[in-house]
């Protein structure tokens, strides 16, 4: 299993690339199967999840080339078991992304139940209602989720949907399902993260009539057949996010290529206050830190607010920070398995259900940690870049299935970090 193992203390200088949103690949990908007609994807990232997404449409019979230049090609113009099993689903939730696009274009899917994971229960009993509202019928057996039309019925039609609380894939499964729905959808609640507005234009560019994006409310009119497509997929806002953090957290001057400051308001506006100098320069986001950071207490909600999957990562920022802070995780259940690790390096950090209460230290120092989940690696390597001495971060998989090739790119910007295969 991959280690990474990281002798911390540097400062980083340099530019970074930013890749393509993992959480925009993914929906994407299963909207290449709304239609019959090739789709092209590009800046498609190379992460584990995307090749679990591939595997998982392959294995349907959809025909996928992939390019060296970031490049998917999908031809979904045949289909031979539109079934997302369980071995692939336990890996990647997003696999819950099929539904919607496989009960509107061919009226039946059978998708595994993606269960548990590290950081909470995340159920899907939105992403049925939604569905059932849509006219589909649905029985939860033997771990899946066995979804068809009813007897006669050839598409699925339009509702209005308002679901219990915001859920970005929840919105994108209506949201794909609904493009080939017969009259109006209305989505209301919807979730507002960029990632969901960029798989809007995708749909949009296939032929889909969709208004609102972007907002609460989104308006879908179905449309009889969907067109094909290419599509360039948005830059990982997490990924840019993240990057933000290690250069804040080491001290530095780092450009960050393609990262789209205006989906990071929330995140900048906090690293402002800590005292880094962020701005958004021409396609991409220049930070600028010296010495020790204010601590930022904030709260994670859904979007246009702090992120949920930046709150391990800046919370690096807080544990070495010049005085106390609080973080409140609102989104998910069980979202600080980082604190243990981050406290084996040294931290004060104590955890009381949704709250973590963070006094700075003046340094932290390098230890072999366990990563539980993919921020929380990312948390992991942050402070690693900035503990004394070496850090190990073991489990890299979780990493693995959402960053496109971080140690590399860490590198580049004078990180002293390796792989090591064990
Ligand atoms: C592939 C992808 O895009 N993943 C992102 C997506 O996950 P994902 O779409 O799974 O997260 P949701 O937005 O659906 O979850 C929000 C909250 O709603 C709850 N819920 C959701 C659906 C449902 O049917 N029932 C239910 O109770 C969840 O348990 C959670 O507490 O948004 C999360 C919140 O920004 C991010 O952390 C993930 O990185
Ligand atoms: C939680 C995340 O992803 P997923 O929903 O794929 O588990 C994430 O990207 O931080």
């Amino acid at each position: 299993m991959d280690k990474l193992l990281i002798r911390g203390g540097r400062q980083l200088q340099g530019e970074v690339r930013i890749s393509g949103a993992k959480n925009a690949a993914l929906p994407e990908l299963c909207a290449a199967l709304l239609t019959d007609q090739p789709v092209v994807l590009e800046n498609v990232p190379r992460l584990q999840d995307v090749a679990t997404m591939l595997t998982l449409i392959r294995n349907m019979g959809v025909q996928v080339e992939r390019g060296d230049d970031g490049t998917v090609r999908i031809d979904a113009s045949r289909l031979s078991s539109p079934e997302a099993p369980y071995e692939l689903v336990k890996t990647m939730r997003a696999s819950v992304l099929a539904l919607g696009p496989l009960l509107a274009r061919f009226g039946e899917a059978t998708v595994s139940l993606p269960g548990g994971c590290a950081i909470g229960s995340r159920p899907v009993d939105q992403h049925i209602k939604g569905m059932q509202a849509m006219g589909a019928e649905i029985v939860v057996e033997h771990g899946y989720m066995i979804a068809r039309l009813p007897k006669g019925r050839e598409r699925l039609h339009g509702a209005a949907i308002r679901t219990d609380m915001v859920t970005v894939t929840g919105t994108e499964n209506f949201l794909m399902a609904a493009t080939l729905a017969e009259g109006e959808t209305v989505l209301e609640n919807a979730a507002q993260e960029p990632e969901v507005t960029d798989l809007a234009e995708m749909l949009i560019a296939m032929g889909a009539r969709i208004e609102g994006h972007g907002t609460s409310r989104i308006v879908v009119q179905g449309v009889e057949k969907l067109h094909g497509c290419t599509h360039r997929v948005v830059a990982d806002r997490i990924e840019a996010g993240t990057f933000l953090c290690a250069v804040a957290a080491t001290g530095g001057d780092v450009v960050l290529r393609h990262g789209r400051a205006d989906h990071l308001e929330a995140v900048i506006e906090k690293l402002r206050d800590a005292g880094a100098s962020v701005n958004a320069v021409d396609d991409g986001i220049h930070l600028h830190a010296q010495g020790r950071l204010a601590p930022q207490s904030f709260r994670t909600s859904e979007y246009p607010g702090f992120p949920t999957d930046m709150q391990a990562q800046f919370m690096v920022l807080n544990a070495i920070a010049d005085g106390p802070s609080k973080v409140t995780e609102t989104i998910f259940e069980n979202r600080f398995m980082h604190v243990n690790e981050l406290v084996r390096l040294g931290a004060n950090i104590q955890v009381e259900g949704k709250f973590a209460v963070i006094e700075g230290v003046e340094k932290l120092s390098g230890a072999t940690v366990m990563a539980t989940d993919l921020r929380a690696s990312a948390s992991l390597v942050i402070a690693g870049l900035v503990a004394e001495g070496e850090t190990l971060v073991d489990r890299i998989y979780h990493l693995d299935r959402g960053y496109d090739r971080m140690e590399e790119k860490l590198r580049g910007i004078g990180a002293d970090i390796e792989r090591v295969k064990s």
